[in-house]
């Protein structure tokens, strides 16, 4: 396996290297192979391959997911449509495939991604392909695929073509051992679900790859996510989009958390905006390549208490989904931006009651809300 080789080879040169840890600079001499899943000799990853006043290219991976549309659409407004190319292994709906460049590709497939990244001229890649936690529980060797073997063929794509890279972490990459409230972006990550290793794994060789050969990888920890116009995957969070797809369809919500379960949630604009923001952040102003962002904290009797404001005749029933309660439950109550803020500005538009006006309003502007507004 190309990465575990890579890894021996690192772990080689470390043995005979001094004992300060000073070894940072230099690739060593066994990188400079011919295989192009090494990393290239004339690398020099700081210098990207498109002049400062170049649109970026750019690819997203997995882009047919509860993020990628919404993320393309805000690529395409920055930095024209034909520059970002959305890539899935499902069929787009017509409106999507006529929106911009839609293209397979299967992560798992290292030549298909070389492919896609030389003809395309590819220099950013977003990398949005996962199993979420909760699906990810049910299929672990899926999960194990997509999350580890996909995240390495990401990253020996970026080191071959010299790419900046944006790779998703989350919540979940911290444990039962972790500080809860608030969890900060350096602390213990034990997490007991393959979906955290696996992120924890992302963050690490990410930031390994950048610390030892200088590649432009950037990561953000991304709380629960509420979008509108778009399905969650399989997550832990999902109830919070539920709810109000249910709230004004059905006038009644299933809970599967308890009502006291307090995670982190940000609005899909709010998130987006931070993802553009820090992979146009100068490499300077990051004092570390991943970092957590947040926007509230709510449980689910507070979203139902802010929904019920607008709906009120709004019915709430709870049946447990055990596995979704146990991960919630070594999960983070609060998250720890402040490096975000600080370093490169990260500022959240939306709090609990815009983000449920918001919601409601594009579920049934036509509806209830407006009865009660
Ligand atoms: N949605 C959320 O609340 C959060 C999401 N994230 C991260 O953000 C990223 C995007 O999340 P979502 O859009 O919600 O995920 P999603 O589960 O909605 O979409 C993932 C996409 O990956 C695609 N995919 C699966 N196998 C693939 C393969 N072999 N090759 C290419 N694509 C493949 C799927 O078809 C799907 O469209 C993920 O990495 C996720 O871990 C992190 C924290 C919160
Ligand atoms: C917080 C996440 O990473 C995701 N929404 C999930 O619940 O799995």
């Amino acid at each position: 396996m190309p990465v575990a080789r890579l890894l021996r080879q690192v772990a080689g040169q470390m043995l005979g290297s001094p004992a300060c840890g000073c070894w940072i600079a230099t690739p060593p001499l066994q990188f400079l192979g011919t295989s192009p899943r090494q990393i290239p000799a004339d690398a020099n990853f700081h210098s990207a391959l498109f002049s400062e006043t170049d649109q970026p290219r750019i690819l997203i991976t997995g882009g047919l997911g509860q993020l990628g549309v919404g993320l393309a659409n805000l690529l395409r407004k920055r930095f024209g449509k034909d520059n970002v190319i959305l890539s899935d292994i499902r069929k787009p709906p017509d409106h999507i495939f006529h929106s911009g460049p839609f293209i397979y590709s299967d992560i798992l497939d290292y030549k298909n991604l070389r492919e896609i990244v030389v003809n395309n001229r590819i220099t950013w890649l977003f990398h949005y392909s996962a199993l979420l936690s909760a699906v990810g529980e049910a299929n672990i060797s899926l999960a194990r695929a997509i999350n580890i073997t996909g995240l390495h063929n990401i990253l020996d794509v970026e080191a071959e073509h010299n790419l900046r890279l944006f790779v998703p972490s989350t919540i979940g990459a911290f444990g039962p051992t972790s500080p809860w409230n608030p969890t900060p972006d350096l602390c213990v990550q034990r997490p007991r679900i393959i979906y955290g290793v696996s992120k924890v794994h992302a963050e690490l060789m990410g930031e390994y790859y950048h610390y030892r050969y200088g590649l432009d990888f950037r990561c953000l920890r991304y709380p629960g996510i509420i979008s509108a116009d778009s399905q969650p995957g399989g997550g832990t969070t999902d109830y919070a989009v539920q709810i109000f797809h249910d709230a004004l369809k059905n006038g009644k919500f299933e809970r599967n958390l308890k009502p006291s379960t307090r995670l982190p949630m940000i609005y899909i604009d709010d998130c987006l905006r931070a993802t553009l923001d820090v992979m146009e952040a100068p490499a300077e102003s990051l004092s570390m390549r991943t970092y957590n962002i947040n926007a509230m904290s709510f449980t689910p009797e507070d979203l139902a208490q802010e929904v019920l404001k607008h709906v009120p005749e709004f019915q709430i029933t709870y049946n447990m989904d055990s596995v979704r309660q146990a991960i919630a439950d070594i999960w983070p109550m609060n998250f720890d931006d402040s490096n975000a803020r600080k370093d490169w500005g990260w500022k959240h538009d939306f709090d609990l009651p815009e983000l449920v006006t918001t919601m409601l309003n594009f579920h049934g502007s036509d509806t209830r809300v407006a009865q009660v507004n």
